[in-house]
């Protein structure tokens, strides 16, 4: 079965539609400021109700307050909350005791130590999403990881791959990795913040065709 696919960072009507138009299981809406995906919460809120119950939708937040979390978990009513920050298994288990949504925790994947160090969140991630180490942002740089670190990896914890996958690089990361999701953002775009259909539909159908 090839991989559930995950578009994240879209901000338009027309992006979620394709999206599901090409058989995303997941599209995540970034609500963090200094992200050119930012999406404020009453955009995020009615790309959330257009998705409907075709794709379930993620909410990306970044070391949010209490306070913005709270707000945000209010008027998105997400399907699953992406962890992108620093965020510990601690606040994460708050959550997720208070909302009924998936959490899932981003980690910058550097070496051989950050897979002994997720073991924390085993018990309250329901999905550990491997990504490259932050940079400018915490994500959403377009940055890999190096992909042979997860290839021997026995996983305690459901798993997924970002950073820096594109239509031409996600067959070789699912052979690489053997990865059940795969997350893209910066690859389907034009410019930053602007999704581009048709590199949507190739990232997709590169997916479908992997082996
Ligand atoms: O997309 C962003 O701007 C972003 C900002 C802050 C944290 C995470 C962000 N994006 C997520 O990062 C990964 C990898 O993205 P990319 O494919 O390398 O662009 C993915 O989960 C994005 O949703």
């Amino acid at each position: 079965m090839p991989p559930l696919i995950k578009i994240c960072g879209l901000s338009t009507p027309e992006a979620v539609d394709a999206a599901i138009e090409q058989g995303a299981a997941y599209i995540g809406l970034v609500h963090y400021e200094p992200s050119p995906r930012h999406v404020d919460l009453r955009t995020a809120a009615e790309l959330r109700r257009r998705a409907g119950a075709h794709v379930k939708v993620v909410l990306l937040l970044v070391n949010a307050s209490q306070q913005l979390t709270g707000q945000a978990l209010a008027a998105v009513w997400p399907d699953v909350v992406q962890f992108h920050g620093t965020e510990t298994p601690e606040w994460l288990g708050v959550v997720k005791r208070l909302v009924p949504a998936e959490i899932w925790k981003a980690i910058g994947l550097k070496d051989a130590g950050t897979l002994e160090r997720i073991e924390k969140y085993r018990g309250i991630a329901d999905r550990i999403l491997f990504d490259a180490p932050a940079s400018a942002l915490p994500g959403g740089n377009g940055a890999r990881f190096d992909w042979s670190l997860l290839a021997n990896h026995r996983h305690t914890i459901d798993w997924g791959i970002a950073g820096g996958l594109t239509p031409d690089n996600v067959a070789a990361a699912i052979a690489a990795t053997r990865a059940p999701l795969v997350d893209v953002s910066s690859g389907v775009e034009s410019a930053p913040g602007v999704k581009d259909l048709d590199r949507i539909a190739a990232f997709c159908a590169a997916v479908r065709a992997a082996q």
